[in-house]
């Protein structure tokens, strides 16, 4: 082998990337390839050809006829002297007359290569990525028709190439843009859940998970809410735990707040879907009870004080009930809520761990 084929190409790394961008070497016979040697074979009437690719140190087949193997080290191609001259076809009329190109072991039908002609395929910045060739064992000559069609022959491979890269990009366009989108909705998500846990905590309380006084406030401005109290009798209760300042200074803060969620979970778990509770103050609670009469609410109200009398708490607890009964189309507000206070207040003054219907209006 020539010393000067040995030289590395001076391009050689921009020329082995624009190579790899097609993803091409190694892959499986296809038959668009596979087409145009054979196209190339019966035009050069040779009994061998190729589409070479020169790929670090071998080069590689991805279509042949004729040749005994699939991919040769570098060291052996003559397509590697081919493509140091982009610009032409490179024609060895009798291999075994020139010492400059290198012996190869490439056998056709077991006979040595005694004929080359290859036309390098170019990328669009014009890297030689290989060729297309046709081989004889036998000098010889190619007439003018059949170079120009070998020359067609590489264009027409330089196309499918190129369709090979742009559907290589598209695809990595396509799985980036699904990523990106994939990561869009995740933050969507996520910002929805912080969204979520924001309003969650701009309108619940920590301590028991009922809703907080802001809430209540919202509540009235929401007409859906307010509709369900316009339409039909509803009753409004007010809870506030006995002693609690007792239990805290006997008991501490801890079991304090272990109290308040037992109430809350004793009022959560005694009210209908459609009822509304809400921690209204420190250890008092208001229950809205839409569509509900005075006598039914009372009869809530005992569930819930007997619920908390049974609460699993090292002390015993009681609670003081005061309800009020609302009239439809009015506005449940002051005037239910005084009433309903003072009917707890009632309860308090006559000795606690009881219930106070208010009857100056009954629904
Ligand atoms: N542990 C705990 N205590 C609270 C919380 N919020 C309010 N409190 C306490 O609840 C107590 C309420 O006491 P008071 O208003 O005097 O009423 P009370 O002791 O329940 O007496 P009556 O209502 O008259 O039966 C106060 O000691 C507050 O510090 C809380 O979140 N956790």
């Amino acid at each position: 082998m020539s010393a000067v084929l040995s030289l590395p190409l001076p391009d050689e790394v921009s020329r082995q990337a624009a190579l790899d961008a097609y993803a091409v070497v190694d892959t499986v016979p296809e038959q668009a390839y596979d087409d145009i040697v054979r196209l190339a074979m019966s035009l050069c009437d040779a009994p061998a050809a190729a589409i070479s690719l020169v790929d670090h140190d071998r080069q590689w087949f991805k279509a042949q006829i004729g040749l005994d193997v699939r991919q040769t080290p570098r060291s052996e191609a003559i397509c590697d002297r081919a493509i140091r001259q982009p610009g032409h076809a490179l024609v060895i009329h009798d291999l075994e007359a020139q010492s400059l190109y290198p012996r190869t072991s490439m056998r056709i039908d077991g006979q040595p290569l005694r004929f080359y002609a290859g036309v390098p395929l170019l990328s669009p910045d014009g890297h030689a990525l290989g060729t297309v060739c046709v081989m004889d064992v036998r000098p010889r000559r190619l007439r003018q028709g059949q170079r120009e069609g070998l020359e067609v022959l590489a264009r027409q491979t330089q196309h499918l190439l190129e369709l090979r890269r742009y559907a290589l990009e598209q695809r990595r366009l396509l799985s980036e843009r699904e990523a990106l989108a994939k990561r869009l909705e995740d933050a969507r998500a996520d910002l929805q859940r912080r969204n979520d846990q924001l309003e969650h905590s701009a309108t619940h309380d920590a301590l028991t998970g009922l809703l907080n006084r802001a809430a209540l406030s919202q509540l009235r401005e929401n007409p859906a809410a307010m509709a369900k109290l316009q339409h039909a009798p509803y009753t409004l209760m007010l809870l506030d735990v006995d002693h609690f300042k007792q239990v805290n200074d006997r008991h501490g803060h801890l079991l304090g707040d272990r109290a308040l969620r037992a109430v809350a979970d004793a009022v959560a778990g005694s009210i209908r879907h459609d009822d509304v509770a809400v921690r209204y103050g420190g250890e008092e609670f208001l229950i809205l009870l839409p569509d509900t009469r005075l006598a039914s609410a009372t009869q809530v109200a005992e569930r819930i004080r007997q619920h908390i009398a049974r609460a699993a708490l090292p002390f015993p607890l009681t609670v003081s009930i005061g309800l009020a009964a609302g009239e439809p189309t009015r506005d449940w507000s002051e005037r239910v809520f005084d009433r309903a206070d003072q009917a707890l207040y009632r309860a308090k003054a006559t000795g606690r761990n009881r219930i106070v219907a208010d009857d100056t209006w009954r629904g």
